[in-house]
């Protein structure tokens, strides 16, 4: 891979090897850009199968957390870290604490996070070593466990979605066919059948798709029966890549929207949907609650709850502004989720610097 053409392309600002024989460490730090703040984003541990495989990886994710924090409306750059190795073999309090020499090092730019294969327990390793770190499970004032307020903002890029669709967002006698009934999809499950919603359920684990049923007293499907559900709203909060080519002439939904990560198998299933009349609220707009919640703990202060609801909440003016631009440009909501990042950003980059003090 030429590097530093690629971080030309795409505008990276850094990228950290970082590495210590006695720990095992290997890991690499990639801040894509920090026009609106300091860089933040999780740190990955993944057993890549190659240097390479890895170095793709955290320039994707980073890019990737520069837009989501931009259109989330935070004043947050981009970045994301990855850690080569087995996360069920390779740990050791050494690894993080020499990791979190190296964010340490970045001096505020890099602010990091639990992802796929790291926890709190290793976040606090880190944080033995660098104050530049969120999401501690134990430290009082820390945001805490994400997953019910990604559903909140999730219910609330629905509604908006809805209101889009229908005139009106109120959720009443709509049936949602909600796939996936995990952290978030529980949750959001919770919110829709509060508001009146008809639920149609799914997943393949059979203790939460009953306790979902008994709870809410709602209808279940087999997890491959859960496209073809008739119903108003899909909402997939379980995996990625599920609007696809097998899925999409099954669907009867008029709007896709839930928390799920990378839910478009492929760029084109974005044009696809929208060529339908199916409207998609793009996933790293819906699901920004999590990152909404997450940097309420950098703020004055540290976290407050009642504040970073009310940033969650917002989730459903930020699918408007979405929607607003897929209108203006005449391009489908997927694309113009970028374009709503991008504009921001440069907005920043644009306005005049004017000076305080030496
Ligand atoms: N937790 C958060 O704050 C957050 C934030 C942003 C995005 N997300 C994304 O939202 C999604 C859900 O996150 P979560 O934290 O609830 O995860 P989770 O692991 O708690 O729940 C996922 C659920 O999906 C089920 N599932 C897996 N494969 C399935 C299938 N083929 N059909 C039906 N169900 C299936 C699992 O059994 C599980 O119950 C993920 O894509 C995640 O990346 C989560």
């Amino acid at each position: 891979m030429e590097i530093f053409a690629y971080m030309g392309k795409y505008e990276y600002e850094e990228l950290v090897m970082c590495h210590d024989a006695a720990s095992g460490l290997k890991a690499i730090i990639c801040i894509h850009d920090t026009t609106l703040g300091p860089a933040l984003g999780g740190t990955r541990m993944w057993n890549y199968a190659s240097e390479e495989e890895a170095l793709v990886d955290v320039l994707r994710l980073a890019r990737g957390m520069s837009y989501k924090n931009a259109a989330a409306g935070l004043n947050l750059g981009g970045a994301k870290a990855v850690i080569i190795g087995d996360s069920k073999k390779d740990k050791s309090e050494a690894m993080f604490r020499a990791f979190g020499r190296f964010v340490e090092g970045l001096n505020g730019r890099y602010i990091t996070a639990e992802d796929v294969g790291t926890t709190v327990e290793d976040m606090e390793y880190i944080n033995m070593e660098t104050n530049h770190v969120a999401g501690l499970g134990s430290i009082a004032r820390s945001s805490g466990d994400p997953s019910p307020v990604t559903a909140y903002g999730t219910w609330r890029g629905i509604k908006a979605c809805a209101n889009e669709v229908w005139g009106t967002d109120s959720l009443a006698e709509k049936t949602v066919a909600v796939q996936g009934l995990g952290h978030v999809g529980y949750t959001l499950c919770k919110y829709l059948h509060e508001e009146g919603a008809n639920l149609i359920v799914t997943d393949i684990c059979e203790e939460n798709v009953q306790q979902v049923v008994k709870e809410f007293n709602v209808e279940a499907v087999a997890p491959n029966k859960i496209y073809s559900a008739a119903c108003d709203i899909f909402a997939p909060c379980a995996l990625g890549a599920i609007i696809n080519d097998e899925t999409i002439p099954q669907l009867k939904c008029r709007v896709i929207a839930g928390a799920a990560n990378n839910q478009l198998k492929e760029a084109r299933h974005g044009d696809v949907i929208d060529s339908k009349g199916i409207l998609y609220a793009p996933d790293f707009i819906i699901n920004a609650g999590g990152v909404m919640n997450v940097y309420d703990e950098l703020l004055d202060g540290g976290y407050n709850h009642d504040r970073a609801m009310r940033k969650v909440s917002t989730v459903y003016n930020n699918i408007e502004k979405v929607i607003a631009i897929a209108k203006r440009d005449h391009i489908p909501t997927c694309k113009a989720a970028d374009v709503l990042a991008e504009e921001r950003i440069q907005m920043m980059r644009s306005i005049k610097k004017i000076a305080t003090k030496y």
